[in-house]
């Protein structure tokens, strides 16, 4: 390697590091350079199946937990790697949710991404997570316009995207595309309060249902999209009291978010529970690791090494086939490589 390509540092996010040391295609091994350097064999972990034995959650799994009074847990992934997170570690619901706009891909709000979009992160998803009943946000613009539009909207995240369920956003005004999509056999997760792909019209991301008349709407609207056909719905920052009374009312699961506890779940978005998502973080939004300094740190460290030349260390090198090496010497001459 020249001085000057050696100052170039280029960022390969390692495998190992994202999956936790899963080793899939390009797994290495000790004797990758052990036997030419004498190096101590590192660690390495046999090749695990990418998905160890997890009973399937379906929709009757998410029925029953609802029935026995536990919790249901949910939460968004946007690619393969946050999906094997949300699989390994036991999660109930995968979301796709449409939030992805804002920490996947940078935009402002919810409102640009499109359904070509949507579908690209589904498949990714449905690659990275096996056992957690999947559900794909529908996106601002692809259920409004009208029902059959809604409805294969919705058949496309199931055909094309791998998804199993679909979410919309909407009360009494989307009862009929709900009652339209789960009719013909899609189940349909609602979603009142906070209705992020309206917040212009909300006046940004505000708390919702503050009032009697405005929880009475709420509770209204609950009530639609249930007799519309849902089978469970999100309730989104709005006061705990509220998420409460309209979880004891309904005979199917609330997903709270900046609900409180009485909800029969609660849904977080990845980015923001690891401590990665910066730009802005919402009251309900815990972090449970801070990743971001995390990954910020490991990322300068291997910049500093590479400047200094402490990276690749041996252990990262190939061998030449044994003897050819001298062979090879003997052709280019020895001073090459010293
Ligand atoms: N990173 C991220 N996390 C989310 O939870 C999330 C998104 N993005 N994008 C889509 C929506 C938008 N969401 C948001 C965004 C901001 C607040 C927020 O800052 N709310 C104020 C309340 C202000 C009031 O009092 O009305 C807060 O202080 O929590 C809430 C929900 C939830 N969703
Ligand atoms: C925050 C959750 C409920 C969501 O809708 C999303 O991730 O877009």
């Amino acid at each position: 390697m020249t001085s000057k390509a050696g100052k170039i540092s280029i960022l390969y996010l390692n495998r190992n590091v994202l999956h936790g040391g899963r080793f899939g295609l390009f797994a290495r091994t000790p004797t990758n350079c052990a036997h030419m350097f004498g190096a101590r064999s590192y660690s390495s972990r046999p090749a695990e199946s990418p998905h160890p034995a997890r009973k399937k959650v379906t929709i009757n799994t998410i029925r029953k937990l609802y029935n026995d009074n536990e919790p249901i847990t949910v939460l968004t992934a946007h690619d393969y790697p946050s999906a094997s997170f949300v699989d390994k570690a036991g999660i109930d619901i995968c979301l796709v949710g449409d939030s992805l706009a804002m920490v996947a891909l940078g935009h402002e709000s919810t409102s640009p991404v499109t359904m070509e979009e949507m579908l690209h992160h589904c498949r990714a998803v449905a690659r990275g997570a096996k056992s957690p009943f999947m559900v794909a946000d529908m996106p601002f613009g692809s259920y409004e316009g009208s029902i059959s539009e809604a409805v294969n909207n919705a058949i496309r995240f199931i055909k094309d995207g791998k998804m199993e369920a679909v979410k919309l956003e909407g009360g009494t005004e989307m009862v009929e595309t709900i009652r339209a999509i789960t009719r013909i056999g899609i189940p349909v997760l609602g979603h009142v309060g906070l209705t992020p792909q309206r917040q212009s019209s909300l006046g940004g991301y505000r708390v919702q249902g503050k009032t009697l008349e405005k929880a009475k709407k709420l509770i209204e609207d609950a009530k639609a999209i249930q007799e519309a056909g849902c089978f469970g719905m999100v309730l989104e920052t709005i006061p705990e009291p509220v998420a409460t009374h309209i979880t004891k009312l309904l005979k199917i699961p609330t997903i709270g978010i900046g609900a409180g506890p009485g909800t029969s779940g609660q849904v977080l978005v990845q980015l923001d529970m690891l401590g990665i998502f910066d730009r802005f973080a919402p009251r309900f939004a815990k972090t449970y690791a801070n990743a971001n300094s995390v990954i910020t740190d490991a990322i300068r460290t291997y910049h500093k090494e590479v400047k200094e030349r402490k990276f690749p260390a041996k252990e990262h090198c190939y061998p030449m086939e044994d003897g050819e090496l001298e062979r090879f010497l003997n052709i280019v001459g020895s001073s090459d490589n010293e």
